[in-house]
């Protein structure tokens, strides 16, 4: 097999690879991916630096045309690409397929957005003075990216930084570099200047930390866990740099006594199993009011048993394997851990085997949970659930809002008062009423509060808080 190598100062380097697998059939090694160190790391960062000032000059019309070339080539390639997502991730094949075309949508935003760089021409408070408001590009930026969304989390942060003027040295997940190199590989061939996009695939432990340690890096954008995400921040604090991070959730789903049933299940459904419950946006918490309780329990139960665990691939499948050993191990103990403090479980719970050799893992939901039990304060990532019983609608909002995160909350309801309050009263960044926690629009902001998230958000024309920096200029008439 052909090595893919990483991208440093328009050059394709690395002669020392690792396999990339496929969760779905650990035998089936979807490619070789290149292993950088920690000083591939630092000529990334110094290449990134040495093409700044070209690249923040750049005209408008050229970094239009790159973006939208490579908008334009994703989409082409979207079964392709959403093949390749599926193989290297496990998400089902529509799932792969739909975030491609996130990650085409997403480049052409940011290509229209370099059209759309303005900034503001005020009177001075003083007489015969001129203000300008500007915004400028920060710098190098260094982007590192999880598992879970292997094409799309890359693009929303590749494309604004670079639609902006910044250049990027980019680490992805090392589970799954495909497509990162994909998308890096469609970026250079459309034209973009030596070294304004650098990719550095390897450990997190030592090409990310190379980049925490590096004085030479302007800003950080990361999503992740939370102990890396603090590494992140320290670091930045140190080295005088700013940073943007997005990590955990425990998102809740309030489902009230008057909410339509079917909208309830499907929600649920989708918010904490589709994907492999595998997004920081999944709901893991259900809360459900009394009236309801057992009507949605049995409802969502027979929904979940009617869900196909199996290869990514294969038509039909509606769930995929967990990403690898270590998440499947980690949702196995939560799911013990769930039955130890009390929780019962009221379906699945097993791993499974299918036709070839994966992580599979039956969707599995708790009933009878409190929210002070491990299992709804802590972030498992997997396909677990559980449904937490409560009086009325008061109760449901102070259960939703117990919990160290925020990033999105979601209701179930056919009262436009209810959905109102909660749509005011939610501590979370994003708030989503008869409808998935998951499941986001590209051109929005996208973000949380509390644990989940620090720094401006990302996504949609909201994301020019983090990747300019603004400058105000007085001139005397
Ligand atoms: N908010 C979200 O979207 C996500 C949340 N998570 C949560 O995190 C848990 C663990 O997942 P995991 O993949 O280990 O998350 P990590 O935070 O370890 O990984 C995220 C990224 O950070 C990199 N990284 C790891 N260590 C360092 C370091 N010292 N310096 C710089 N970068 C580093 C990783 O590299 P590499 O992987 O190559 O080692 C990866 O590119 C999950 O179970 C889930 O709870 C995970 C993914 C996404
Ligand atoms: O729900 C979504 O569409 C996005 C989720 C996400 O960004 C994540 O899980 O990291």
């Amino acid at each position: 097999m052909t090595i893919h190598q990483n991208l440093i100062a328009g050059e394709w380097v690395g002669k020392q690879g690792s396999e990339n697998i496929n969760p779905s059939d650990t035998k089936n090694v979807v490619g070789i991916y290149a292993q950088a160190s920690a000083d591939d790391a630092k000529a990334a960062i110094a290449a990134a630096k040495a093409a700044f000032p070209a690249w923040s000059r750049s005209g408008i019309l050229e970094r239009h045309a790159i973006l939208k070339k490579t908008a334009d080539e994703i989409l082409a390639r979207k079964e392709e690409l959403g093949r390749l997502l599926s193989q290297e991730e496990g998400k089902t094949l529509p799932e792969g397929i739909g975030e491609t075309i996130r990650a085409a949508q997403i480049f052409d935003f940011f290509a229209g957005e370099t059209l759309r760089l303005a900034g503001e021409v005020l009177p001075s408070a003083r007489p015969n003075i001129g203000v300008e408001i500007t915004r400028e590009p920060l710098g190098p930026i260094g982007i590192i990216t999880p598992w879970n969304f292997p094409i799309a989390i890359p693009a929303w942060k590749i494309a604004p930084a670079l639609a902006y003027g910044n250049t990027v040295v980019f680490k992805p997940a090392d589970l799954v570099p495909g497509c990162s190199w994909a998308i890096v590989d469609i970026l250079h061939r459309a034209g973009l200047p030596k070294g304004v996009l650098n990719l550095v695939m390897g450990r997190g432990s030592v090409v990310g930390q190379a980049m925490l340690d590096s004085p030479d890096l302007a800003g950080i954008t990361f999503t992740g866990s939370t102990g890396t995400g603090k590494r992140v921040a320290l670091s930045s604090i140190e080295h005088n740099r700013k940073f943007q991070l997005e990590m955990g959730g425990k998102n809740p789903m309030v489902v009230l006594d008057d909410a339509d049933l079917g909208v309830a299940v499907e929600a649920a459904a989708n918010s904490g199993f589709f994907s492999t419950g595998q997004r920081c946006t999944a709901s893991s918490r259900l809360i459900v009011t009394e009236g309801i309780h057992d009507k949605f329990v049995a409802a969502l139960t027979e929904r979940l048993s009617k869900l196909n665990v199996d290869h990514a691939l294969k038509d039909g499948t509606h769930i995929g394997p967990v990403v690898d050993e270590k998440q499947l191990q980690q949702d196995c103990d939560y799911i013990e851990i769930g039955k130890q403090e009390g929780a019962k479980l009221a379906f699945g719970g097993e791993r499974i085997e299918r036709d070839t050799p994966g992580f599979y893992l039956q969707p599995t939901l708790f009933t009878e949970a409190t929210n002070q039990m491990r299992i709804s304060r802590e972030e498992i990532f997997g396909p677990v659930a559980a449904v937490i019983r409560v009086k009325d609608y008061e109760e449901a909002l102070a259960v939703a809002n117990d919990t160290p995160f925020g990033l999105s909350a979601g209701i179930a309801t056919t009262s436009l008062k209810h959905a109102t309050h909660f749509k005011r009263d939610s501590e979370a960044g994003m708030v989503m009423v008869n409808l998935p926690t998951a499941g986001v629009d590209f051109h929005v902001p996208f973000g949380g509060r509390k644990a989940s998230s620090f720094g401006p958000r990302e996504q949609g024309k909201y994301a020019a808080e983090f990747f300019t920096v603004v400058k105000t200029a007085y001139t005397l008439a």
